[in-house]
């Protein structure tokens, strides 16, 4: 696998997405959902173009009701697109598949397997033989620091335990993308801290594609190589953020100068009316 570091230069990213799109992983074109029901039709994302070149990660960010969620289910076949496409691998995508892997906010583990058979289930069905389904579970065990929960069933773990399960079996599946929508939303401060550096160091070490949903900025800021911010419903990206910190990313980052101007542009981006900078 050929990995770029921080690799979008200023002059790339302005490029119209046509010349952009050889280089994309996946990317969408003309992307519009409209949700209809028996009342009313509701446009929540708006013609979006979009790209995503391989081993990126980005995120999206916008406010509330913007439309962030329905387009990474889009983008994971969970939603019918209403009008546009998005092309994965350039394959056209139609429905879900094996290629996306998805990290939700709600602990999605079946309760009735142990962490080892959560993460082993996805292995199963790609009838993969068991060795080397024990030696991708052992691997990714490790990478989420709960070797030693193996065997325990997910109501004997916390939530941030829950989640790091829920991201291994995520990524021993190989996908092409994780689709993450808003993973660490449900997790108490500190754990969502200790969540993103670990989510950090796995993209450092194993460099997945990821396609990340969140409203915390600060979050985004700190994960990213890349961030979309999309405006208000209907939902469009009205700017992509390429973000120029260093690969090796620490919590203590976050104090930085460099960091809190990013996050501040983004920020005013989103409220502009906002005078001081309180955060989100
Ligand atoms: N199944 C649905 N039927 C009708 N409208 C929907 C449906 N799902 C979402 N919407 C509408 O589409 C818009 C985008 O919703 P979406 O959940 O994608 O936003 P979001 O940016 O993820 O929001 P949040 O940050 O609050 O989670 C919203 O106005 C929402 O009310």
């Amino acid at each position: 696998m050929i990995f770029r570091k921080n690799k979008i230069s200023d002059s790339e990213n302005n490029q119209p997405i046509e010349a952009r799109v050889a280089n994309s992983k996946i990317y969408g074109k003309g992307v519009t959902k409209i949700y209809t029901d028996s009342k009313k039709k509701t446009l929540a994302i708006d013609h979006v173009n979009f790209d995503v070149l391989e081993n990126e990660f980005v995120s999206i960010v916008g406010p509330s009701g913007c439309g962030k969620s329905t387009l990474l289910k889009m983008i994971g076949g969970l939603d019918d697109i209403s009008e546009g496409s998005i092309i994965l691998d350039n394959r056209k995508l139609d429905g879900p598949g094996k290629d996306r892997g998805m990290v939700f906010q709600g602990y999605s583990l079946f309760p009735w397997m142990t962490v080892e058979e959560n993460i082993r289930f996805g292995l199963k069905l790609k009838k993969l033989p068991k060795d080397e389904q024990d030696k991708i579970i052992d691997k990714y065990l490790e990478i989420i620091g709960l070797t030693q929960f193996k065997k325990s069933l997910p109501k004997e773990l916390s939530g941030g335990m829950k989640q790091r399960v829920a991201i291994a079996r995520a990524l021993a599946n190989q996908p092409e993308v994780l689709l993450m929508d808003e993973p660490f939303g449900a997790l108490d401060p500190h754990t969502k801290s200790i969540m993103q550096q670990l989510m950090r160091k796995i993209w450092q070490d194993e460099h997945p594609t990821i396609i990340f949903v969140t409203h915390d900025i600060e979050e985004a800021v700190f994960l990213s190589t890349r961030i979309f911010v999309m405006s208000a419903r209907p939902g469009r990206i009205m700017a992509e953020i390429p973000i120029y910190l260093p690969y090796e990313r620490t919590l203590d980052l976050k104090d930085t100068p460099e960091f809190i101007e990013i996050r501040k542009k983004i920020n005013n981006m989103l409220h502009p009316s906002d005078e001081n900078d309180i955060g989100e």
